[in-house]
């Protein structure tokens, strides 16, 4: 399949790792696996995705020592949509973990179909947001992210010193973050150093798009993050 000849369409699949620890929330599971508006916050992530019928398959990637998968089987009979698959192959980093489901579904995507990579700490994310991406970035061969522009004035601290810096042009980067799999894969693999997909296809010398994304899909990462996300999602913003 070549984007080149502007013949085929490439397939677009999400890959959600959900092999963390969660170790800033100081809670007793893992993050993804807390209650949030009635279902795990893992599931809502999954949710999105499966709203979307662009998406044809959704791997979600956790531990292998994960003992909480089983709150999403039990709960969820939506899991009888065939996209869904769990692969317990997150690894010790967010990179390891994307990396090892890229490789292990290897088998089912072509080289230049998409893979949107989606943190399921966002549990915000909404299929309009996912449609505002594919339809954006879908045939960009340096692929895109959601990102919101920095709006606040921002200050760089340095020991008792603190600076003012421009924010011209300065973006937060959020997921889904969409890439043709053979590139991200390649990246990824070259590149270890990384703290998310678009840093390292940034490394192979490309220029991801940055499409404006939402507050809405913030990520949990500290306790009073999952009462923001409650208030942001109950109020149905960024649809
Ligand atoms: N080895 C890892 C580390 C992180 N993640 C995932 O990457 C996403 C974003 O990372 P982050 O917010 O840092 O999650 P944690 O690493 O779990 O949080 P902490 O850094 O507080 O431990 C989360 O969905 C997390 O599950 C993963 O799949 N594998
Ligand atoms: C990928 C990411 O969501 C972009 O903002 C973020 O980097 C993931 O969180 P982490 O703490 O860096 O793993």
């Amino acid at each position: 399949m070549s984007l080149n000849t502007g013949d085929t369409v490439p397939r677009f699949f999400a890959l959600i790792p959900a092999a963390g620890v969660g170790s800033r929330m100081k809670t007793s599971c893992p993050k993804q696996y807390l209650e949030l508006l009635g279902k795990p916050v893992l599931w809502h992530c999954v949710e999105a995705f499966l709203a979307c019928e662009e998406i044809g398959r959704v791997c979600v990637v956790v531990s292998p020592t994960d003992i909480w998968l089983d709150r999403i089987r039990a709960l969820h009979p939506l899991l009888d949509d065939g996209r869904v698959c769990f692969l317990r192959c997150g690894g010790m980093t967010r990179r390891e973990t994307v990396l090892n489901g890229l490789d292990a579904m290897c088998h089912e995507w072509a080289p230049d179909d998409r893979v949107l990579v989606h943190d399921a700490a966002r549990p915000g994310l909404t299929p309009e947001l996912i449609r505002r991406l594919v339809d954006t970035v879908a045939v960009s061969p340096d692929g895109g992210i959601l990102a919101l522009p920095v709006a606040d004035t921002v200050k760089r601290r340095k020991d008792d010193r603190v600076e003012t810096i421009s924010r011209e042009g300065l973006w937060l980067a959020q997921t889904p973050q969409m890439f043709p799999c053979a590139l991200l894969r390649e990246a990824l693999a070259r590149y270890e150093q990384v703290t998310d997909e678009a840093g390292a296809v940034e490394a192979m010398g490309m220029n991801p798009l940055l499409v404006e994304g939402h507050l809405c899909n913030t990520k949990i990462t500290c306790p009073s993050d999952l009462a923001l996300v409650e208030m942001l999602m109950k109020a149905g913003k960024g649809r």
